[in-house]
């Protein structure tokens, strides 16, 4: 990424806009290809859900994450580039794309703060390969035609463009100028959407995918692959359909989401085909920040007690559930090791301590080290990922028996959703705690990891646990 050393605050003119735009069509000429202009602007204090909501529209490409605990949301809508990759070297085809995008990316603006500059926003479903007709490809990344972050308080927003030898540039500078006034006032009044407001969607259904008993049914034949020695550990899912009396609207499902799960990625990723993947996962894949790598185990669960002492107790026991504590170090393990392939030095804690939720509990141990210059963003992930928590120990062997035993293809959920940027920097979480919703349906998703005394009944009620939170979300008002 080339940074021109202009300050788009210092001369805001539709001038000087188009000036910027002609030394960028210079460089497009000169290498004989379009390039990515990418214009950073610090506004006013905006609520980029509520800016995405108000431009809400079911066939817009669009991606939403906050995570309120820390100050963080950012929202990107509308592909000025787009790429999709499958198969086991998807990872390394998104990031040669990302690579090659910022070696033809000029940008302006504050760079120096986060959340700046062009952002590749990154899906890539749980399996490698997917299924005819399922929503999202197995890895697709755009960058948005515009962006709005907030971090720590501080809203930048960010215009991208695609500049090529023969655009014309007045009328780009002129759009972009309407967009910079039009974040510099907001205008939150939202478009007509056809949502029975108000009162609770009692004309809604929910019912189970797979017939009655097959969860628990595959668990059971998983169990007896544990014993002969298959495998150790296996995430097993469940998925419920709801259908609800009008259409539903992925951002203010969002909304309740950000509200009640502080401490979660609340996300929505929009196909711009009418489908949104939502949710409010608990579980960071990783971040890379000035070359630090973060991740966590995150397995173990329990529900949360009624009253305080019911919930230390039941937390309490979780922390000394020797099952619990089995199935943790598989996935803390494999995560260790696997950065150790990568030469990382990674450091944690001993034990693991309680995470709490509105709806459950986990046992969580974090996980630091510190990543050379040249390991990517793209690379730590084809290696970490899928992690024990979402597919199994070994991998490989877990992997293979998970789509015979569950009743539907996963698609984006336990898959890994987040963004790179320009200074390559990124971070990810899992799609847990989500649903696929379009039109007046949403496919729910939820499951949890079986070893050897784990109890198919038990398990299924876990996944209880795990639904409840977007099912409330869903069916609020
Ligand atoms: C698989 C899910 O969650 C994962 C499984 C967990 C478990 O089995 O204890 C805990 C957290 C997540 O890593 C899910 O939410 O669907």
């Amino acid at each position: 990424m080339t940074i021109l050393p202009l300050d788009p605050t210092a001369n805001p003119t539709p001038a000087a806009l188009e000036d910027f735009l002609a030394q960028v069509q210079a460089a497009a000429r000169q290498r004989g290809r379009a390039q990515l202009a990418s214009i950073s602007v610090e506004v006013e204090a905006l609520d980029p859900l509520a800016v995405l909501e108000s431009i809400f529209e079911p066939g817009e490409r669009h991606f939403y994450v906050e995570r309120p605990a820390e100050g963080l949301a950012v929202a990107g809508a509308e592909a000025v580039l787009a790429f999709e990759a499958k198969g086991p070297e998807r990872f390394a085809a998104v990031q040669r794309f990302i690579d090659e995008t910022l070696a033809n990316t000029i940008a302006v603006g504050d760079l120096g703060a986060s959340l700046t500059g062009p952002h590749f926003f990154a899906a890539f479903s749980f399996f490698a390969e997917t299924e005819p007709g399922e929503a999202f490809a197995a890895a697709s990344v755009f960058v948005p035609r515009w962006q709005v972050s907030q971090r720590a308080g501080r809203t930048v927003a960010v215009a991208n463009l695609l500049i090529e030898a023969g655009s014309d540039l007045h009328a780009l500078a002129a759009r972009v100028w309407r967009a910079h006034g039009k974040f510099r006032a907001f205008d939150y009044s939202t478009p007509e959407f056809p949502v029975a407001a108000g009162a609770p969607d009692v004309a809604a259904t929910l019912r189970d995918v797979g017939s009655d008993g097959f969860y628990q049914r595959s668990v059971a034949r998983a169990l007896e692959e544990i014993a002969s020695g298959e495998f150790q550990k296996i995430v097993l899912a469940r998925a419920k359909d709801l259908t609800a009396a009008a259409p539903l609207h992925p951002l203010r499902v969002l909304n309740g989401l950000r509200q009640r799960f502080g401490d979660c990625y609340s996300f929505s990723v929009a196909n711009g085909r009418g489908q949104s993947f939502i949710g409010a996962s608990p579980e960071r894949l990783l971040r890379v920040q000035a070359q630090v790598l973060t991740t966590e185990a995150l397995a173990g669960s329990a529900p949360r007690g009624a009253t305080a002492s019911e919930d230390a107790a039941v937390g309490g026991a979780l922390l000394r559930s020797e099952k619990d504590l089995r199935e943790h170090r598989a996935v803390l393990g494999s995560i260790v090791r696997r950065l150790r392939e990568l030469s990382l030095v990674p450091e944690y804690p001993q034990r693991p301590v309680l995470r709490r939720f509105a709806n459950v509990q986990h046992l969580h141990t974090p996980v630091r080290a510190r990543l050379p210059d040249d390991v990517r963003v793209g690379e730590v992930l084809s290696r970490l990922y899928p992690t024990p928590a979402v597919g199994g120990t070994p991998r490989a062997a877990a992997v293979a028996r998970i789509r015979e035993h569950e009743a539907f293809p996963r698609g984006l959920y336990a898959g890994a959703i987040g963004w790179i940027d320009g200074r390559g920097d990124g971070e990810f979480f899992l799609g847990l705690r989500s649903a696929l919703v379009e039109g007046a349906t949403a496919r729910l998703y939820a499951g949890a990891g079986i070893v050897a005394g784990s109890s198919p009944e038990q398990e299924f009620a876990e996944a209880e646990w795990k639904f409840r939170a977007m099912q409330e979300a869903l069916l609020a008002p």
